[in-house]
């Protein structure tokens, strides 16, 4: 008789993997003809049909897969897959707020089809003076997305500028699988333990000192507890975008390209001096609006230098 599970952590061969019906963890191999010599074929958060000497026969089909190009192969390797919300996590204090890190991730949601969340951590360190959260808020209000007031530090902080709050963010991660995204020093493992009350604790694994002298949390791929589940891979953090592909960039930005298509020529520069640039001839530019969008499409100007500027040889 099968059995479903789903794959909480994979290695080239193995894969650790969790049975629905008794939340028991087993140790699975794979039919050969699922693993075909390509890596991407099961991966961590696969929901797999296995049988009873715990042998995957099936991979279930994917609701979503996260993914980069491997532009030179035109291919692209899938690291994890069903992930159910993108929680980027960002700091209003130090480190300093960053849009152009959030738009980034933002463009991963798109991308890879997961609904992002949007947290404002270490409140409690709140200065207006360096940073305006509203401004910050109605930009990813406009996007429709979500975004919570938090301090991770002093979890009895009240949410004061924005609706959401340390609770709300608990109640939405609920039975969901999430991936927490956001710079180093963040306060995403502080994060992750005041939402799951502390049932998972990052900070008491592996600490591993990565890059310059900071100290990088790790995890592998599924950790869960009875209230939510958090998946991490290699390679996903990452905030570079020159694998993705310069026309498919402005998809990820659809408040982006409504306005574009409004451009004299398909291939405005959306600069200034842009004849007929949509942007600059068409919107007040003193309307509180316009600095939002202006702020979005100095993002997507940003990361389409980035993407052009990267020789499709070196993009793997
Ligand atoms: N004041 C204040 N400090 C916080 C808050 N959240 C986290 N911190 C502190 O910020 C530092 C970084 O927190 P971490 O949770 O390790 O951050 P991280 O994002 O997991 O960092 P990496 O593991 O490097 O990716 C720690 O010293 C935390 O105590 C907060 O809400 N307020
Ligand atoms: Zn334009």
């Amino acid at each position: 008789m099968l059995r479903k599970a789903r794959v909480f952590k994979s290695g080239k061969r193995e894969f650790e993997c969790k049975i629905f019906e008794t939340n028991e963890m087993v140790m699975a191999t794979a039919l050969g003809n699922l693993l075909k010599g390509d890596e991407n074929s099961i991966v961590v958060g696969d929901y797999v049909m296995i049988d009873e000497h715990n042998t995957i026969m099936e991979v279930l089909k994917r609701t979503n897969e996260m993914f980069r190009l491997i532009v030179r192969e035109q291919k692209k390797k899938v690291t994890a897959s069903n992930c159910d919300l993108m929680v980027i996590v960002s700091s209003v204090s130090r480190p300093e707020y960053k849009r152009g890190i959030v738009d980034r991730f933002l463009v991963r949601a798109h991308q890879w089809g997961i609904r992002p969340l949007m947290v404002f951590n270490k409140m409690d360190e709140y200065d207006s003076a360096t940073l305006d959260i509203k401004f910050e808020f109605d930009r990813m209000n406009n996007l429709g997305i979500e975004c919570f007031e938090v301090s991770a530090a002093k979890q009895d902080y009240k949410n004061q500028f924005l609706e959401l709050g340390l609770e709300d963010l608990k109640q939405r991660l609920q039975g969901k699988t999430s991936i927490f995204l956001g710079q180093s020093g963040v306060g995403k493992s502080k994060l992750i333990s005041a939402a799951s009350e502390g049932k998972i604790n990052l900070l008491s694994r592996d600490v591993g000192k990565v890059g310059k002298g900071k100290h990088t949390t790790t995890w592998s791929e599924i950790v869960d507890c009875d209230t939510m589940s958090l998946m991490d891979s290699p390679g996903i953090r990452s905030f570079g975008v020159e694998d993705l592909l310069e026309e498919d960039l402005i998809t990820y930005f659809p408040d982006i390209e409504e306005g574009a298509v409004q451009c004299k020529f398909s291939n405005c520069a959306h600069t200034e001096d842009s004849p007929g640039c949509f942007f600059y001839s068409k919107l007040d530019q003193n309307a509180y609006e316009t600095t939002l969008i202006m702020s979005r499409l100095e993002s997507y100007l940003r990361m389409r230098e980035e993407i052009s500027e990267t020789p499709s040889y070196l993009k793997k």
